[in-house]
């Protein structure tokens, strides 16, 4: 339903901002609560629209612009994404991809593979632009179902995608509790303590080494950075869709950090090399020449095997430590002792 067809009364009712609207465009609205702004719209005279440089269409637009734009930013509306979808483009040699239609749901993970240079990093960014054949690789990315029209494609205060990568520098002078404290107010969220620490929890549940609230964010290792902007993202971070870019190295407990996302109901897609990560994902795809070569739904049987992997990223895990701690590794190996 579009807002200018809506009765004026049951706008302001669901809408209160809307008002605001009205009065700062000088739209005397009361006594007009049973029609529409359409419908109010079309009994000002001309002459009036004329004199103050106004039309219709223009005043429609604007209204909808801004009732979008609060509700985003009051969290009224959320960015309802229940579902993207990928519509076939075409690899580095012209070559249509080889799939017809790739669907991904809310709570779902999706790992991309695929050798260096290959194009994983490509259909991420494909699918936080919303591509609409406009590409390097002609691809179609439908959220809900359906293109989005361009203003919502390239709305900044539409915050549809969060980016987690590898180089997350925070250049700002201030502490933990500085910064999770303006993210929070600048969401609205009510209880602002309570936010925060379940926030700091459960980064310091990803993180090796544990930190303060009191920390400087520009004190925070790399590890600790994006435990910290992984629990930020999905705990107060409105955006439905995660993209990771290589989480590897990143020091932190990549398990909990999946499982803490899809928690929050976010459709997660990440860039790995690591099979620990690629079978934690519902699905995998497969990336060849800059095209989707095949997607692959992970079944039982490979789920299975993440308990042989794990025992081996113990292994390397411990000797990670060994090493740390000066120790040399060859004897202790040898002797089983990891
Ligand atoms: N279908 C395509 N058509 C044309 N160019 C493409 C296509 N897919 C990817 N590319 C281009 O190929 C280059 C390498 O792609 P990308 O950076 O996505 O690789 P990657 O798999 O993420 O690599 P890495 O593993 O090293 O991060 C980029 O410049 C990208 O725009």
């Amino acid at each position: 339903m579009r807002y200018e067809e809506i009765r004026i009364s049951d706008l302001l009712a669901k809408y209160p901002f809307a008002s605001s609207y009205f009065e700062l465009n000088k739209l005397s609205v009361s006594g007009f609560e049973d029609s529409s702004f359409s419908e109010f719209l079309e009994r000002i005279p001309e002459a009036e629209l004329e004199e103050w440089a106004m039309s219709p269409e223009k005043l429609i637009e604007d209204l909808t612009q801004y009732i979008d734009q609060m509700s985003v930013f009051l969290g009224v509306k959320e960015n309802e994404v229940n579902s993207i979808t990928i519509l076939p483009g075409f690899n580095k040699h012209g070559e249509k991809e080889n799939f017809e239609k790739l669907t991904i749901e809310k709570s779902e993970i999706v790992s991309i593979v695929g050798p260096t240079g290959s194009g994983k990093s490509r259909l991420l960014a494909d699918i936080e632009w919303a591509a609409n054949k406009d590409t390097p690789t002609g691809r179609s990315v439908q959220i809900n179902g359906e293109l989005l029209d361009p203003s919502k494609r390239f709305s900044t205060s539409n915050k549809r995608v969060a980016q987690l990568s590898q180089n997350m520098n925070f250049v700002m002078d201030l502490t933990v509790e500085e910064f999770l404290t303006l993210h929070a107010e600048s969401r609205m969220v009510e209880n602002v303590e309570e936010m925060i620490s379940k926030i700091l929890n459960a980064a310091n549940e990803l993180a090796g080494e544990k930190f303060q609230l009191s920390t400087p964010v520009t004190g925070l290792s790399g590890g600790q950075s994006r435990a910290l902007m992984i629990a930020d993202t999905a705990i107060l971070s409105k955006s439905p869709i995660v993209l990771i870019d290589e989480i590897e190295n990143a020091g932190i407990d990549r398990k909990k950090a999946l499982k803490l996302l899809v928690s929050e109901e976010k459709i997660v897609l990440m860039a790995t090399h690591d099979p620990s990560l690629a079978l934690m994902a519902d699905k995998r795809v497969v990336i060849k020449n800059g095209g989707i070569h095949q997607i692959i739904e992970t079944d039982q049987e490979e789920k299975s095997l993440l308990v042989e992997l794990e025992k081996m990223d113990q292994v390397i895990q411990q000797m990670r430590n060994r090493l740390r701690n000066g120790e040399t590794l060859t004897k202790i190996y040898k002797e089983g002792e990891i």
